[in-house]
């Protein structure tokens, strides 16, 4: 029976999570909660699991609404039997000015009647650490890192306070700061810190990271709390009761097909470094509008027939290449169909890149849950994703994750 339920506002980011879970020591699976079945799911994966992470699609929905499927989420977790819960959200701590991080994390704390949580997006190993409460990318505050023009949640401040005060009902005095020099303290001193800060009145506590370490010292000092929030990275430091049990998994052979809707710069350098190793074809939105049949069935025929180096299908644009966001949905759909006509030609096994085409596959493929396997770069694994009809090893890569020459390893190393 699962002991800890995760709601992730994102399928990519919910199978991170899931990864990291499954190191230390979590049987976990991956419910897709977008539908009416997620309930089903979701009862039906506690049963072997002992982690439920609830993949939705709520990063950017209208407040209102990411608050309500977040609660539906929770109320399934508890119905399965969950006394611990975390909400999941992503690295770059991506939102706007509303929400959804700080409604979400404040409904689900209430529903709880719980008093207080911890915001930790640090992710050491992608390169995001916390310090002050400002938030880095690599080398650069958030608001200077390419997240400053994503073109749905661009971050403009990298002061992880500030970027929640609106976002919470009791603004600046629902937060508070538990500092680098404390964290490195140990556990106990940030015990003490958070609980000064719920005494003083705060629900909300940043807490700094700059490396796993600190990571794990937040999870020994918050091991009293119900509620986590946070990236990944956290469930490093929570306690599992097995050791590593992540199956290991052989890719089916045939073609090694990499779909690719994702937008971002390290996807960019995996589509250039797989296309100089293998071959491809790039989907373009105006020629999906003249002919879409035309269009996907070409890539289905030239995906199929590749041999054993990667085939990349591809709408990343370059780096240079100005994005209409308005080509997003019929791109989506066009991977999505590529995805059911290869499944159904009997390919069994697909690189996804990119959180929004991630979901947009496995929604057409029917995927109601998934299981891990390896894990090949932090944060990305193959995994087993089960439906009605025979099970597809999946890997469903965010945006941002992963080394450039990706697309060609996986599946050197899956093999
Ligand atoms: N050349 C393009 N022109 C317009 N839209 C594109 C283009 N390439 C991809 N897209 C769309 O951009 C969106 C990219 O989102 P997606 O979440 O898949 O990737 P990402 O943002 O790079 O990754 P993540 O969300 O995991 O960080 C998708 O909706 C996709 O269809
Ligand atoms: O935390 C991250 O960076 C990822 O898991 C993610 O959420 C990408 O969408």
């Amino acid at each position: 029976m699962a002991t800890l339920g995760a709601i992730a506002d994102d399928l990519t980011g919910a199978t991170d999570l899931a990864i990291t879970l499954t190191s230390a020591g979590f049987r976990t699976t991956v419910v897709l909660g977008a539908d009416a079945d997620g309930e089903r799911h979701t009862l039906d994966a506690a049963n072997g699991a002992d982690a439920v992470v609830v993949a939705l699609k709520s990063r950017t929905m209208p407040v209102d609404e990411a608050v309500a499927v977040s609660l539906d989420a929770l109320a399934w977790l508890r119905r399965a039997g969950c006394e611990r819960f975390y909400v999941k959200y992503c690295s770059t701590f991506d939102s706007t000015p509303e929400g959804n991080i700080g409604p979400v994390s404040e409904a689900v704390l209430e529903a709880l009647d719980e008093e207080v949580t911890v915001i930790a997006p640090a992710f050491p190993a992608n390169g995001r650490t916390v310090y002050r409460g400002h938030l880095f990318v690599g080398d650069e505050p958030l608001d200077e890192s390419p997240m400053r023009h994503h073109p749905l949640t661009p971050m403009t401040d990298s002061n992880l306070l500030r970027l929640l005060e609106p976002q919470v009902s009791r603004g600046a005095d629902d937060t508070a700061l538990v500092p680098w020099p404390v964290v490195s303290q140990g556990a106990d001193a940030v015990r003490d810190a958070i609980g000064a800060a719920r005494e003083a009145g705060a629900r909300f506590v940043v807490v700094d990271a700059l490396r796993d370490a600190d990571l794990r010292t937040l999870a020994a000092a918050t091991d009293d709390l119900r509620l986590l929030t946070g990236g990944s990275a956290l469930a490093q430091g929570l306690c599992g009761p097995r050791s590593d049990e992540r199956s290991e998994f052989t890719l089916p052979g045939g073609p090694r097909v990499v779909l690719s809707g994702s937008a971002s710069r390290a996807t960019q350098g995996q589509v250039r470094h797989a296309l100089s190793s293998g071959s491809g074809l790039r989907i373009r939105a105006a020629a999906l509008r003249e002919d879409f049949e035309a269009v996907v069935s070409s890539a289905v025929t030239e995906a199929r027939a590749s041999e054993a180096a990667p085939f990349v299908v591809y709408a990343t644009a370059s780096p240079e290449d100005v994005v209409d966001t308005a080509d997003a949905p019929v791109i989506e759909r066009a991977l999505a169909e590529i995805a059911e006509r290869l499944v159904a030609a009997g390919t069994r096994a697909l690189l996804v890149a990119g959180g929004e085409t991630s979901g947009a596959v496995v929604r057409r493929l029917g995927v109601g849950s998934l299981t891990l396997g390896p894990e090949v770069d932090p944060g990305v694994a193959w995994m087993l994703g089960h439906r009605d009809g025979e099970d597809i090893h999946l890997m469903l890569k965010s945006g941002n994750f992963g080394a450039e020459d990706l697309f060609v390893r996986a599946w050197e190393e899956g093999a």
